[in-house]
């Protein structure tokens, strides 16, 4: 039995979905874009088999629409679809990161025999784009959908299997509570990013060494403040009045360490830290979504030219799945130390061993 899927807006996320669900038995993937200039881009990306700038006709006899369009379109998209002659039994979602404001305008333009399932892939990246779309963002990540009490049984099941070709781990949840507990600990950490990194631009502005001194720490803390601008204006409208409450609680955990700052409060400095890592140690590491630390070592390059890909190859020929590497960056244009990451506890292990048998300087 054919199955078509719809995806509108085929970016990071929609372009993502595309790569999992293309060439999968019976499925067939069309794209839709607002701008008829990005039609091409998609199809040479090879993330759909069609592509249209007609609502219309991607909509046409779709099993599955996917709606991938910033958070502050989606409700426009919603309601012009339903405008739309759609297939009996359809489902439309969508990926959107806050879940309360879509849920609610889907409860009132619902149309008989027509599902709307709100979904968020609890998975990213500060990249935006079809380019930066990947195969394998999604798996082992959690992805949240959040169906209204109407909304049968067997429509749910229908989504979740058709996601079961993404790998990732499905979840249900309340949309209220959705926002509420990713407002904390998706939406503020991207704010703190943001204002973290403006704080320093402005001092960098009367002295440039602030720029040319962030290392590994400044680097870590502020990846996602490189985030798409409308991508997150949208998301943190969205979700105004959630971030407003735990902002004020954050300004009290900043408050906090003031008064241990002006009071010289060093032991409870060290609790902060302590209850801080442990909490943080608890994270499920190697799932995606949350903390993509996997099992990393250190080492100390050399300066010259190829040594990265030296080490590569050298684990490569090793047949030993190398998941990431990053220099960490302490003076600029000089390698200093790499991390490299693994899956898997034992192929850090053989990596760690071959590579100190070789005379690299490996720590952990
Ligand atoms: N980036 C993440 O880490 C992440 C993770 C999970 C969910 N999301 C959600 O996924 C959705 C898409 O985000 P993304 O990261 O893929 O962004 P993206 O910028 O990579 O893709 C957005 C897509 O929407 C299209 N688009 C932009 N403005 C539009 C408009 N005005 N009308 C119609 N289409 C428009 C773009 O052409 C692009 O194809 C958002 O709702 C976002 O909240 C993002
Ligand atoms: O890894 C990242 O770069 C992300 O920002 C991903 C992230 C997150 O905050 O964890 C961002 C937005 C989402 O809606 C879901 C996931």
């Amino acid at each position: 039995m054919a199955i078509k899927v719809a995806i509108f807006g085929v970016g990071l996320i929609g372009g993502s979905l595309g790569l999992c669900l293309k060439g999968k038995p019976e499925i067939t993937v069309v794209g839709h874009s607002h701008r008829p200039g990005s039609l091409n881009r998609m199809i040479e990306r090879g993330v759909v088999d069609a592509a249209t700038a007609s609502m219309e006709e991607a909509a046409a006899d779709a099993d599955f629409i996917f709606l991938c369009v910033p958070v502050g379109n989606l409700e426009e998209y919603l309601r012009k679809l339903n405008e739309l002659p759609l297939k009996p039994g359809c489902i439309i979602t969508d990926v959107g990161s806050t879940k309360a404001s879509i849920s609610a305008c889907a409860e009132t333009c619902s149309r008989p025999g027509v599902h709307f399932i709100g979904g968020h892939p609890m998975a990213g990246s500060e990249r935006s784009g079809v380019e930066a779309a990947s195969t394998l963002l999604f798996e082992n990540a959690f992805y949240v959908l959040t169906p209204s009490a109407g909304v049968p049984e067997e429509a749910y099941l229908r989504l979740e299997q058709l996601l079961g070709y993404t790998r990732a781990q499905i979840v249900r949840v309340d949309p209220v509570l959705h926002d509420e507990i990713v407002g904390a600990i998706s939406h503020l950490p991207h704010i703190i990013a943001v204002a973290l990194v403006n704080q320093v631009c402005d001092y960098d502005k009367d002295n440039g060494l602030h720029r040319m001194l962030a290392a590994g720490g400044f680097r870590d803390i502020t990846r996602i403040a490189s985030s798409d601008p409308i991508i997150w204006r949208d998301i943190l409208l969205s979700n105004r009045d959630v971030l407003l409450s735990l902002l004020q609680d954050w300004n009290r955990e900043i408050d906090g360490f003031i008064h241990m700052l002006e009071e010289r409060d060093g032991e409870r400095i060290e609790q902060a830290f302590q209850k801080a890592n442990q909490f943080r140690g608890e994270l499920p590491e190697r799932r995606k979504g949350a903390i993509t630390s996997l099992y990393d070592i250190y080492i100390d390059v050399p300066d010259h030219p190829g040594i990265i890909g030296q080490i590569a190859t050298e684990l490569g020929v090793q047949h030993i799945n190398l998941s990431n590497m990053q220099i960490i960056e302490s003076r600029e244009d000089v390698p200093g130390v790499l991390r490299l990451s693994f899956r898997q506890e034992n192929e850090m292990e053989r990596a760690k061993q071959h590579l100190h048998a070789q005379g690299y300087a490996v720590y952990l």
